[in-house]
């Protein structure tokens, strides 16, 4: 080539003294330059190959289309080594487009003209497109055709594409199925194999072809997909969202997945009777909830409602533990793992706001109420049927005064923002047991459309750490419930805890002390006023003891409105009495009829015979339980109860006293014993420093604590 401008000049200045000697001089350097040669002599032998290529495909077109037959019985591997003009593609087991290419063959009408299959029915897992499970009742799996492996088959596969001409265009295609890949029943895991796939043609744009309309055949079935390990698949590629216990997303995409019956597949469960929990049964409430088991990973097909596309998810529950399996604490620590057979983030969006619709929609016939579990996260969920605020026997305007307001709060977070006060209000409702405080919070709970994030500070797992974390991570607009407030900070004036006695009046004492809280004073008082708590927030803290509470803890700013709950009064009582007996119609009812006027007759008597302010209104539905349906019973029965009550009172003042009287014995018994050993250690002259017991003192403290009582 580095001769040609050379030749170029030469012919210029030829060219000029004669055209025809240039023309031929020309021609003539040409075909001697060897590189020029080269190049003639490649397109020819090209056009020749080309030539010999078509007409070898045209003919094997014929003889293939009238003789197929034939040549299917062939050994086609050895056929291969003449077709020289194929496209070769491999596919291997571990991979999504082997699914559409087998998915594609299986279902298409080229694979049944196939004569070579491989069957399979122990395990039909292995194939990701065909549903498990035994056949149709009879106990038998079903049996499934797969390319058999080792032995080519030979199909003809029509192209899609109209071509003007020559109409649609088909083809040859030969499939190998190497040994099968499979995925082990037991641990699922994809053991290699690959399908080969010959072309007879040398246009690779075929190949894209028939890959591309096996892939699209693969999406319109709607096929399950193969199951996947979302740590390697190459990143980008799907998208894995996970989903703590812990947050309330959890709870959207478990209400989201049970609504959408996206279990129907599974074939483990844990089975719960407890209808609260947050199962996946859907039924009434005589139904269990069955519950994914641990680690189970199904997959269904979630279609967006915006944009009506449809795309398979693998999701993945983790239930939670028990963090202590003493006592009843929450489970703690699950999460729910969801990979999208798709890279879009928009669909995972459509997913998480359909998700939390869902939760909301069934959430208007139900409280929510968060539990925080032993090590201080936000554990399991509870719903509880919405408490109608009617049915709330309190003093006149008292619920309606709390629910008011609740609700101006919640609606002038502008007025709060602009006063420059933090949108956070505290309601402490105390009072005698039973009366009505946690009733009236689920209530208002209800009425007001608020979740419960309720935590317990005599919960050993909850110190002042995990107090500030699980107050940061409740949302705005949602209702912390503190109970018994007074127990995270007992008073610590009798440091010595007196026995429990026992049916026949002697101690019992008690092994480990209870388990006290956790959270210091300040530790609560910072949280409360902390500026990163979300704004918004109903704080609502319950007590029995008022008085053993802090003021600062109760100052306004901290407890805003203080509702106390009394005992009942005749009003209440009569209310109690009416809501027990509602009035029956019905003549024929197998229970005593009795008529308004009558009803009102009995509420009046009943209110008159039971002192007021004297019992809560637990103890009085307590009674009232007993005589359902008959009103007239109740009230002819009250004495009687009233007698009850006053002996159980009784009982419970003697036991208590002599548990004190017994205590007092026991400590002037050891104080006794404690100062006749130190005289006796002086004697010898062997004064122990302070701080160390001798061997009796220790034994008597060991006594105690491990609850062998001393014989008086
Ligand atoms: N004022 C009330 N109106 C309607 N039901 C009540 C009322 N007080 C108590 N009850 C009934 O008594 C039971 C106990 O009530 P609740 O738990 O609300 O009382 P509490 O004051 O929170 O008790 P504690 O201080 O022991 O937690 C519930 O079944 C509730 O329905």
């Amino acid at each position: 080539m580095s001769e040609m401008p050379r030749l170029i000049a030469t012919l210029g200045v030829r060219t000029c003294i004669s055209p025809l000697f240039a023309a031929t001089s020309f021609a003539h350097r040409i075909f001697l330059n060897p590189q020029v040669a080269d190049l003639f002599r490649s397109l020819y032998l090209g056009t020749i190959i080309e030539s010999g290529r078509r007409l070898g495909e045209t003919l094997l077109d014929i003889v293939t289309s009238r003789m197929s037959h034939i040549l299917l019985s062939l050994p086609l591997m050895s056929i291969h080594p003449v077709l020289v003009f194929v496209v070769k593609a491999e596919f291997s087991t571990g991979d999504f487009a082997y699914d559409w290419v087998l998915h594609y063959l299986e279902n298409h009408r080229v694979w049944n003209e196939s004569r070579s299959f491989k069957v399979v029915a122990r395990n039909p897992s292995s194939r990701p497109n065909q549903s498990s499970g035994l056949g149709a009742g009879d106990g038998q799996p079903l049996a499934f055709f797969e390319p058999a492996p080792a032995t080519p088959s030979l199909l003809r596969w029509k192209t899609r594409h109209f071509v003007p001409l020559t109409g649609v265009k088909s083809y040859w295609l030969s499939v190998n199925k190497s040994v099968a890949g499979y995925v082990h029943y037991d641990t699922e895991e994809e053991v290699g194999g690959t399908l080969v796939l010959r072309l007879w043609s040398r246009n690779r744009r075929i190949l894209d072809e028939f890959v591309q309309s096996a892939r699209e055949f693969y999406v319109q079935s709607k096929v399950r997909p193969r199951r996947v390990n979302p740590d390697k698949e190459p990143s980008g590629s799907l998208l894995t969202a996970h989903f703590p216990q812990a947050d309330l997303s959890h709870d959207w995409i478990l209400a989201y997945l049970r609504s959408a019956d996206a279990l129907q597949d599974a074939m483990q469960f844990e089975i719960s009777t407890k209808q609260s929990d947050l199962g996946w049964g859907t039924g009434p409430k005589s139904d269990v909830r069955y519950m994914p088991a641990h680690d189970s990973t199904q997959q269904f097909l979630f279609t967006s409602p915006k944009t009506g596309r449809s795309t398979w998810l693998q999701v993945s529950v983790k239930p939670g533990f028990q963090t202590n399996w003493m006592n009843d604490q929450p489970t703690t620590g699950g999460s729910i793992t969801i990979t999208l057979h798709s890279s879009d983030k928009n669909v995972l969006t459509d997913l998480i706001n359909c998700a939390r619709e869902k939760y909301l929609e069934i959430g208007l016939s139900k409280v929510t109420v968060h539990l925080a579990d032993s090590r201080g996260d936000w554990g399991k969920t509870i719903t509880k049927p919405r408490r109608p605020v009617s049915t709330l026997i309190l003093p006149s305007n008292v619920k309606e005064m709390i629910l008011g307001d609740a609700r101006e709060f919640l609606a002038s977070e502008a007025w709060y923002n602009a006063a420059g006060i933090p949108h956070r209000r505290g309601y402490l409702l105390y009072g005698e047991p039973g009366t009505g405080k946690s009733s009236t919070i689920h209530a208002v709970a209800g009425e007001l459309g608020l979740e419960i994030y309720f935590i317990s500070l005599a919960n050993p797992g909850v110190d002042d750490y995990s107090l500030a974390n699980l107050i940061r991570a409740t949302p705005s607009r949602c209702i912390l419930l503190l109970e018994d407030i007074d127990c995270a900070f007992p008073s610590r004036d009798n440091g010595e805890e007196e026995p429990d006695i026992d049916q026949y009046g002697k101690p019992v004492w008690h092994q480990s002390a209870p388990p006290q809280s956790q959270v210091t004073l300040s530790g609560l008082l910072n949280v409360l006023d902390s500026v990163s708590s979300e704004e918004g927030r109903l704080t609502f803290a319950t007590t029995n003891h008022i008085e053993n509470l802090d003021p600062a803890l109760i100052r306004a700013g901290r407890m805003d409105v203080k509702v106390q709950y009394k005992l009942a009064d005749s009003v209440q009582m009569e209310q109690v009495f009416k809501r027990f007996f509602p009035l029956i119609s019905n003549d024929a009812s197998p229970f005593p009829v009795y008529t308004e006027v009558e009803l009102d007759d009995y509420a009046t008597k009943f209110a008159r015979a039971v002192p007021p302010e004297v019992h809560s209104i637990a103890q009085i539905q307590g009674y009232l339980l007993t005589k359902k349906r008959d009103p007239a019973g109740a009230v002819e029965g009250v004495q009687e109860w009233l007698e009850a009550q006053e002996e159980e009172k009784r009982v419970l003042r003697e036991l208590k006293e002599r548990r004190k009287t017994e205590w007092e014995r026991r400590m002037a018994l050891m104080r006794e014993e404690d100062e006749a050993i130190h005289k006796e250690d002086q004697g010898n002259g062997d004064e122990p420093s302070n701080g160390e017991c001798t061997g009796d003192t220790e034994r008597r403290s060991i006594g105690i604590q491990a609850g062998v009582g001393l014989d008086s």
